[in-house]
């Protein structure tokens, strides 16, 4: 069969909810999101298999982008497709793959990682898996309560297997963290299996759909096959394989890091959309007093909010794809045994995956905001956006904790500098920097690069000093380190607004010979307006670290509140051009015909609190009072 995917989805009637999600209890919500979550599934598959061919020429990432509209909040089987179905295709060995992918599997998976006593530090982790050579079957086990595992999306109630990460013991070795494969429940009753002990988590501040859960092993046995085999292998005599590089297990996260990043280019994309067409639809106050009410997108200070958020939706997306290649690039070496780029790439990652998280929630946050009191309405889907979004600046590795993993490799460049070591090209302002060669301020986009490059260089130069300091003091290297760790993050922050910079100017400086001149001189507006304003943002660290004078800073904010005029024209265009169609957007503020105020007044009817003209509480608990007081 021929599907165009939005339009067959769009169809599917069980799909697209006539009570609004925020109206149903907990469980009927995880009810609704599960029943909507296998239909969905069920598409997924026909795709897999080609039973159904799309003609739209998307790939299976369409389903991903209309999900957010059949869920509006979290697919419960996210992890299963995502990370799960992902793991065992990256980790397990050709044999395990035959056997367990198969697109008519029992198994519903998730990956269970994170504990009720760590998450962050997971060479922490508490779980073991334990082989028993007598029987060749490893034993999984939950020591305490610690050890509990604690966060996993789809556990609580839909998981029947899942993915563990668990510490190895052989013959009383541990090896350190590898991934079992573990059936939890019957797949016929779906009741835990004996020695398992799992359930739900509870309300969250978002993703009240995605059924986290928690799980406890008590000697629960699987075969020793179930261990994920390709990098890594425990042999039937016990012999224990080396992998190639002992991070190979936690690929997992580096891939779902890299993915995040167009995921949030997404959710800004969405943000972007409700507020600027939003903007354009809200008349308040005139700007001269003799003429009418403006639209709020004619005032400068809005501009200044929502610009930035369509600039950076760009920037994500072409850093998310900068990097999904790059992944690609560096797998492909893996595959041959040459590890060599996986350090730069994890790095790359770490602090990319921080700050995109960051920044998109604190700019959904600020659309939210620029739609005054109605976006603080859930019929908005601001809040909603913002919940989803906000989560990720702590899963797949917390913020600080990522940004500290990109000061090593930061630190590690800059020892090598000190020393007057040979440096790799990437690097080589670091050199420049130690040499005081210092360019002559540009008040243009590459300058601006420059000059972001000189503050990574000054930052890492700073922090080294402090570490290299608290040593000289005395300190271990680990205390040196913490006590240095404010200024290792602000490295961190400041080397991925430099990559972010650079790469985004250069591949929209190419993309603008591809395209019509028309659309190439708005690209690349968008892209020096990004640039103008962190340089505006960070100009006191231009102050510290490059050769910025004040004039230059006033010329900046001139040419920046240019850009603001010239990008207005076209700013509901821009947002249009997203294509994020109503159904998906869920938006009383964001819809394409722009008519707020009647949807605002459709959604508030579907209220129950409007269901009787009289709710009976007030028979209850206000008449007695009120009427007491009359007499
Ligand atoms: C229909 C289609 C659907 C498609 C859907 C597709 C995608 C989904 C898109 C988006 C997902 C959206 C929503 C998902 C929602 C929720 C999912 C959430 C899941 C989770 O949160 S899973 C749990 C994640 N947990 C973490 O991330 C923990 C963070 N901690 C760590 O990663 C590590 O502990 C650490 C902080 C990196 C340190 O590790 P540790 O073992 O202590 O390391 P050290 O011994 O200190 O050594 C550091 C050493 O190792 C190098 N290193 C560390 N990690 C890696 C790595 N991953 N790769 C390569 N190298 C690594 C590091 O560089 C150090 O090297 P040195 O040379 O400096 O020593
Ligand atoms: C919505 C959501 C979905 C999730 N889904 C999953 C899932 O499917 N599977 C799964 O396994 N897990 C999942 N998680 C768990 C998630 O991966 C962890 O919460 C995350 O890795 C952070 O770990 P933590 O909670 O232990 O935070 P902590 O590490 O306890 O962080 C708390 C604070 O301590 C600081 N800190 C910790 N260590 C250091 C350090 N070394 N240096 C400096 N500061 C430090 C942090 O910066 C932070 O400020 C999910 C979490 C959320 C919120």
């Amino acid at each position: 069969m021929m599907i165009h995917t939005n339009n067959y989805i769009l169809n599917i009637k069980e799909l697209w909810d006539d009570v609004p999600e925020e109206y149903l209890s907990h469980k009927e919500r995880y009810e609704n999101a599960i029943k909507k979550a296998f239909i969905v599934l069920k598409v997924l598959r026909q795709l897999h298999t080609g039973n159904i061919q799309i003609t739209d020429h998307r790939t299976p990432t369409n389903v991903y982008s209309i999900q957010d509209g059949i869920f509006r909040n979290v697919n419960p089987l996210l992890i299963h497709i995502g990370l799960f179905w992902s793991t065992i295709a990256a980790q397990a060995s050709t044999e395990q793959q035959a056997e367990w992918l198969q697109p008519d599997s029992s198994m519903i998976g998730t990956y269970v990682q994170t504990e009720l006593g760590h998450g962050s530090f997971i060479r922490g982790i508490e779980t073991t898996a334990t082989y028993d050579s007598t029987t060749d079957e490893f034993i999984l086990h939950t020591p305490r309560l610690s050890a509990y595992k604690w966060w996993p999306g789809g556990l609580g109630n839909t998981a029947n297997a899942c993915l563990v990460m668990a510490q190895l013991y052989i013959n009383g070795t541990c090896h350190g963290l590898h991934i079992f494969l573990a059936q939890i429940r019957d797949f016929d009753t779906h009741k835990p299996l004996p020695g398992i002990k799992v359930g739900e988590i509870g309300p969250k501040m978002g993703f009240n759909t995605a059924d986290n859960g928690f799980l406890g092993f008590d000697n629960h046995r699987i075969p020793r096959t179930n261990m994920l085999m390709k990098n890594v292998q425990v042999l039937r005599d016990g012999t224990y394989v080396k992998p190639k590089h002992d991070k190979l297990t936690y690929g997992s996260m580096l891939l779902t890091r890299v993915t995040l990043i167009s995921d949030l280019a997404y959710q800004l994309s969405k943000a972007a959309t409700i507020a600027v067409r939003y903007s354009a639809v809200r008349r308040q106050s005139p700007i001269k007093s003799n003429e009418p009410e403006r639209q709020i997108l004619d005032f400068v200070s809005q501009q200044h909010k929502l610009f930035i958020t369509i600039a950076s939706s760009h920037v994500y997306r072409v850093v998310g794809l900068w990097m999904w290649n790059s992944h690609k690039r560096v797998t492909a070496d893996i595959h041959e045994g040459n590890m060599g780029q996986l350090p730069e790439l994890h790095a790359l990652a770490c602090c990319l995956k921080a700050i995109s998280s960051r920044d998109a929630s604190a700019l959904v946050e600020q659309c939210r905001l620029a739609c005054g009191g109605h976006g603080y309405m859930m019929a908005s889907n601001l809040p909603q956006i913002y919940a989803y979004t906000t989560a990720a600046v702590t899963y797949e590795g917390e913020y600080t904790v990522l940004l500290l993993q990109t000061a090593r490799y930061l630190v590690k460049f800059w020892r090598l500098a000190a020393e007057h070591k040979p440096l790799p090209q990437n690097f080589a302002y670091f050199e420049d920097y130690i040499k005081k060669n210092f360019e002559q301020w540009r008040n243009s986009p590459e300058g601006i690069i420059e000059g972001f490059k000189a503050i990574v260089a000054g930052k890492t130069k700073a922090a080294y000093d402090t570490l290299q300091c608290n040593l000289r003091n005395g300190r271990e290297f680990e205390e040196a380190w913490n006590m240095a760790s404010v200024q290792l993050t602000n490295a961190s922050e400041a080397y991925a607004r430099s990559l972010l910079c650079e790469v985004f100017w250069k591949e929209t400086v190419q993309l603008s010979t591809k395209v019509s001149k028309s659309l190439a001189i708005v690209l690349e507006q968008l892209a020096e307006l990004y640039l103008m304003y962190w340089a505006l943002e960070k100009h006191g660290d231009l102050l510290l670290y490059s050769t910025i004078s004040r004039n230059d800073i006033e010329a900046l904010q001139s040419r920046y509140e240019e850009l603001l005029a010239l990008i207005r024209p076209n700013a509901v265009g821009l947002v249009d051009a997203f294509d994020i169609r109503d159904e998906v957007l869920c938006s009383t503020l964001g819809a394409y015909d722009g008519r707020v105020y009647e949807r605002m007044m459709e959604e508030a009817s579907k209220s129950p609190l409007n269901e009787d003209v009289v709710n009976e509480s007030f028979h209850k608990y206000i008449r007695p009072v009120t009427m007491k007081n009359k007499l």
